[in-house]
Order: C-alpha cells, then sequence, then structure tokens
C-alpha cells in the first residue's frame, strides 16, 4: 500500500528493505531508533549540523531540503510543511480515532485546558492532555517544553495516548504552533477560540497576521466544529468568517448557544449558572477570578459541541483544586494574601487587577511586575503603565531576559509605571529582593500579586540558567519578613 502525502512526495511502506521506518522525530537529541529524522532549516542551525548524531541513536533516513551526507534522504523542498501529515501517517492517523479538543486564543489556553481535561474526566473518559505547563497521560506527566510541541512529537504523544486507552486530549494550540505546522495532521473534534490581544508581534508582527494565524485552525479539514467566545472582538470576527459548525459562548449575551449569569467571584472561588441548549447546570469553580467564568464556559462548550453531558461536565469542573500559578495561592502563615500569577500582557491585566482589588478594597494592591527578553517589545511600557494604574505599590524586576539586556526590558517597563503616575514605583533588578521589598511593604490584609512568571521554573539570562520558582520565594520572602519582624518586636 502506498499513500500519498502531498503533490510531490509519495510514501511506500520499507518492510522487508534495509530501512524500516518506525517513528519519526525533528530533533537529533531526542531521535529514536527507526527515525526519520526531520532535518529542519531553523534560524541558528540546520537540522543537518545534527545529521551524525541522529544517525548515531538509530536515525534510518532524513527528511530535508538538503541531501544528507550521512543517511538516504527524501527531499522536499519546505520539510516543516510535511512533518504533521507524514507524522500522522506513520504513526496511524491517531486524531482520527480520538477526539482531540484544541484551545487557542491569546490568554486562557492553559487555564482552559485543565478545566476541559477535568470535565472530559468526570463524564467518564480516560484522558490525555498536551499543554503548556504539562503533558499528562495515563502513563504518567512531564513538564512541558513548550505550549505546543513539534509536529512530530505531537503525533507520537497522541498515537502513545491511543495506545494507552486515552479517550479524550485536551490540547493548546500557540499561534505559533499553527504557522509552524506543528498542528497539521490532527484532526480536531473541536477547536477552541478564548480571545485575541495584543502580543508575540515580535513573531507575527501585526494583529491581522496573528488573527489569521489563529483563524487559519477555524477550517473543516481541521474541525468539525468551532468554539468561540463572544464577548471578545476577535472571536465575533472569526464567528462570521468560519465555514464550520459554530457553538458561541458568552457571559454578555444570552443569545450565545452558551451562557453564564449569576456569576459570583470572591475569596471562596468563582460561582455561575451555565445555561445551554441542552439544559442548564450550576457550577462552582476553586479558580480564582472572572477570567475563569470565559475559560469555563469555553470548556462546558466544547464539551456540549461534541454531543457531551453538561451536568456531568459541570460537576468536573468543581474537581479542579487549581491550575499552577493561575492565580495561586501562596501560603505563608502571614496575614497577607499573596498570589503568583502569569498575567503577562495589558489584556490579562485588564481582566485581573479590578478583580484583584476588590479582594480588598480598603487594603492595598502589591505587584511585582516584569517582562521576559525576546518578546515584543511594544509591550513592556504598557505593561507598566498598566499595573501602576490599578496598584498601590510597584515593584519592578527583572525576569528571563534571555539574549537581551535586562536593563533595557527593565527600564521600559519602569517608565511605563512612572509615566501613569499611580503607584508607588520600585525597581529592584533582582527578583529575590524584589520579592522581599514587596513582602515588607505588605501590612495586614495586603494583596501581593507576583506577576508575569506563573509556575515557570527557572529564569534565563544569556547561558545562564537558575532555578527560581516565583511561588516558593515570594513564600520564603514573606516568612524571612515575618520572622525578622518578630525578631524585632
Ligand atoms: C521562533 C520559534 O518558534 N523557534 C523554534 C524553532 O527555532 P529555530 O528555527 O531557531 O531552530 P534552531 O534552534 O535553529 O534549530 C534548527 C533545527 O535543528 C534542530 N536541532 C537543534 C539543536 C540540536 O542539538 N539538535 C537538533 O536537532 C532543531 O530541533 C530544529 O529542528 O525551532 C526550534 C526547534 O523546533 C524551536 O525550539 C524554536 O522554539 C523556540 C524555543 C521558541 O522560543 N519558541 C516560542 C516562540 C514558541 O514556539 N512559543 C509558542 C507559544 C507562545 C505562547 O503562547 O506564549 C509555543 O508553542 O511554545
Ligand atoms: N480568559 C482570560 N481572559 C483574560 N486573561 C486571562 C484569561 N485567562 C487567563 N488570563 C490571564 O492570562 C494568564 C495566562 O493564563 P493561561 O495560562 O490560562 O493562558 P495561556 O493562553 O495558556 O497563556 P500563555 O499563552 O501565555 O501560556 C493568566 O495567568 C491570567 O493572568
Amino acid at each position: 500500500m502506498a499513500e500519498h502525502l502531498g503533490d510531490d512526495l509519495r510514501a511506500e511502506p520499507t518492510e522487508g528493505h534495509d530501512h524500516v521506518i518506525t517513528g519519526i522525530g525533528d530533533d537529533s537529541r531526542t531521535v529514536q531508533p527507526g527515525d526519520l529524522y526531520v532535518a529542519l532549516p531553523g534560524r541558528r542551525f540546520h537540522g543537518l549540523d545534527f545529521e551524525e548524531e541522529a544517525a548515531a541513536r538509530g536515525a534510518v533516513a532524513v527528511l530535508s531540503d538538503r541531501p544528507s551526507r550521512r543517511l538516504p534522504t527524501l527531499l522536499v523542498d519546505r520539510p516543516r510543511e510535511r512533518v504533521g501529515a507524514l507524522a500522522s501517517w506513520i504513526f496511524g492517523h491517531p486524531s482520527q480515532e480520538l477526539p482531540v479538543y484544541g484551545v487557542t486564543g491569546t490568554n486562557g489556553k492553559t487555564s482552559a485546558t485543565y478545566l476541559l481535561d477535568a470535565a472530559l474526566a468526570a463524564t467518564g473518559l480516560v484522558t490525555g492532555l498536551i499543554g503548556g505547563v504539562v503533558v499528562r497521560g495515563p502513563a504518567g506527566a512531564c513538564p512541558a517544553t513548550r505550549t505546543t510541541p513539534e509536529a512530530a512529537v505531537v503525533q507520537r504523544t497522541l498515537a502513545g495516548f491511543r495506545d494507552q486507552g486515552v479517550g479524550a486530549v485536551t490540547m493548546e494550540v500557540s499561534s505559533h504552533a499553527v504557522s509552524q505546522h506543528r498542528v497539521d495532521g490532527v484532526r480536531f473534534r473541536t477547536v477552541a477560540f478564548t480571545n485575541l490581544a495584543r502580543d508575540h508581534l515580535d513573531f507575527h508582527g501585526t494583529m491581522e497576521r496573528y488573527f489569521a494565524a489563529k483563524a487559519a485552525l477555524f477550517t473543516a479539514e481541521r474541525t468539525r466544529a468551532a468554539v468561540v467566545n463572544v464577548d471578545d472582538e476577535y472571536g465575533r470576527r472569526l464567528r462570521a468568517a468560519v465555514n464550520v459548525p459554530v457553538w458561541t459562548h458568552s457571559m454578555r449575551d444570552p443569545s450565545a448557544d452558551v451562557y453564564a449569569d449569576a456569576i459570583r467571584c470572591d475569596l471562596a472561588g468563582t460561582a455561575f449558572t451555565v445555561h445551554t441548549p441542552v439544559g442548564s447546570a450550576p457550577v462552582r469553580l476553586s479558580l480564582l477570578g472572572p477570567h475563569q467564568v470565559a475559560n469555563a464556559l469555553t470548556a462546558l462548550t466544547s464539551i456540549v459541541a461534541a454531543g457531551g453531558d453538561v451536568v456531568r461536565a459541570a460537576a468536573g469542573l468543581e474537581t479542579l483544586a487549581g491550575v499552577p500559578g493561575r492565580l495561586e495561592r501562596v501560603e505563608s502563615g502571614r496575614d497577607v494574601l499573596a498570589l503568583v500569577d502569569y498575567m503577562h500582557n495589558t489584556a490579562g491585566q485588564h481582566e485581573l487587577l479590578p478583580f484583584l482589588r476588590s479582594l480588598a478594597p480598603e487594603r492595598r494592591l502589591i505587584l511585582v511586575i516584569s517582562a521576559t527578553g525576546e518578546r515584543d517589545p511594544g509591550k513592556r511600557f504598557p505593561l507598566g503603565h498598566t499595573a501602576a494604574t490599578y496598584a498601590d505599590v510597584v515593584v519592578v524586576t527583572d525576569d528571563s531576559p534571555l539574549s537581551e539586556d535586562p536593563h533595557v526590558l527593565r527600564e521600559a517597563v519602569a517608565e511605563g509605571a512612572f509615566a501613569a503616575n499611580g503607584a508607588r514605583v520600585i525597581v529592584e533588578a533582582d527578583r529575590r529582593r524584589a520579592f522581599e521589598i514587596a513582602a515588607s511593604c505588605a501590612g495586614p490584609g495586603d494583596v501581593i500579586v507576583a506577576a508575569g512568571r506563573g509556575c515557570e521554573p527557572r529564569l534565563v539570562a544569556g547561558e545562564t540558567v537558575r532555578a527560581f520558582d516565583d511561588r516558593d520565594e515570594l513564600r520564603r520572602a514573606l516568612r524571612r519578613h515575618a520572622a525578622a519582624r518578630a525578631a524585632r518586636s
């Protein structure tokens, strides 16, 4: 049997020949025996730079835009565009057997996929999750290195899930992934769109191109249905543009297919009633903040769109204790509310900061903020400005500058914060010291939020990588400060 993989590539099974291809991989460091090694042209390297390593690990052939000197080569013009379909074929088209629920959008992907995973599990399914924090299934979990893995890894992971008896997969899909063909070859049951706001312009250039990258997911070839948040401006544009069945959800518009009302958000959690064409249900989330209502609607609408049971799904959402690093509470024994969040764009700030203010109307909101290097420079000033518009104290510090000068990043954020003429602004390069300063500013009942990194486990500056988890560091800073205060009194 032969299979057409595109206009100019035709593959024949190789059993009985010298080279038997049993898998596919695009990274020489993780190639497995029997793999077709996809040698991609990159910004820094060409995959063929590592062909010796790939061969030594057992790669039997290469797919590339240049001939390998070491292994038989399938030559194609744009290899990245071939990997998804090819990997899907090699692994027996796992997404055709397995319902895959995709979630895309600027903010809310991780939260919505955790919620969707919990809801699907509550309907009795064994689940798999591919996301920016973790990749996990029945065989275990491993920390994610990216929001969406490369195409070969996506297909290998889906095949593993299928073979382990998974009944539904939830997957975060970044715009980078769409542009880089990482999800080509995935057939989705539904794809959900959460929202679109300024981010990633370093990669996409303009908002229109960013939107187009997301919108490219919503075609009949890729998904059976679209799930769209119509409270978002780009969501409404998407609804008007797509040619697949669309399920809308809203917190404001009762004419949406799925609608939430009776919304209550406080420190105990988030409660609302969901109304769908197949019934209504009360929902109680442990997660904090009104944005989690939108994320829960993304999860519930995806399930309803696929014919699932909304009452069981809603009950499933209640089983989720939290999402790592997303308004995650840090217990320190001190009488302050300390939270860590992944807020790293102004859209997220506008959603969360009014809620955080409302938690302590008489007390102070203290924010620690920073900007990551190698990301859209236009985000930095507004990040500082918005933070200082809402908060009482803003501590501007360093994140992972990667290859950039941390001083430049810090100055841009601080400039925005000072320009707001609102909060008291303190600039401290050392992140650990910034947490100490925040802890020392806090009085009883105040709210401290370490924003921007969530549960990221390390800081990266040039070639230097050091372990740094905001949750541990904030807890330590609060405890140290409490101990020092006790010793003084
Ligand atoms: C801009 C971007 O997406 N770049 C990705 C791209 O890098 P690149 O073109 O520079 O590749 P390269 O490092 O020159 O390497 C070329 C080839 O050699 C291979 N190689 C390289 C080294 C080696 O030892 N062995 C080896 O085989 C690589 O696997 C690659 O195929 O291909 C690399 C390998 O596949 C990716 O690791 C890299 O992602 C980098 C790390 C990255 O930061 N990506 C971010 C922007 C990203 O994708 N983010 C989105 C989500 C963002 C969000 O929503 O917040 C994501 O999905 O994570
Ligand atoms: N529905 C939402 N609307 C606006 N902001 C949100 C929403 N959901 C989450 N956020 C904010 O975005 C941050 C990241 O959330 P989450 O990780 O769920 O989204 P994501 O799309 O996976 O993010 P990223 O692409 O940056 O990894 C949260 O910490 C919160 O500050």
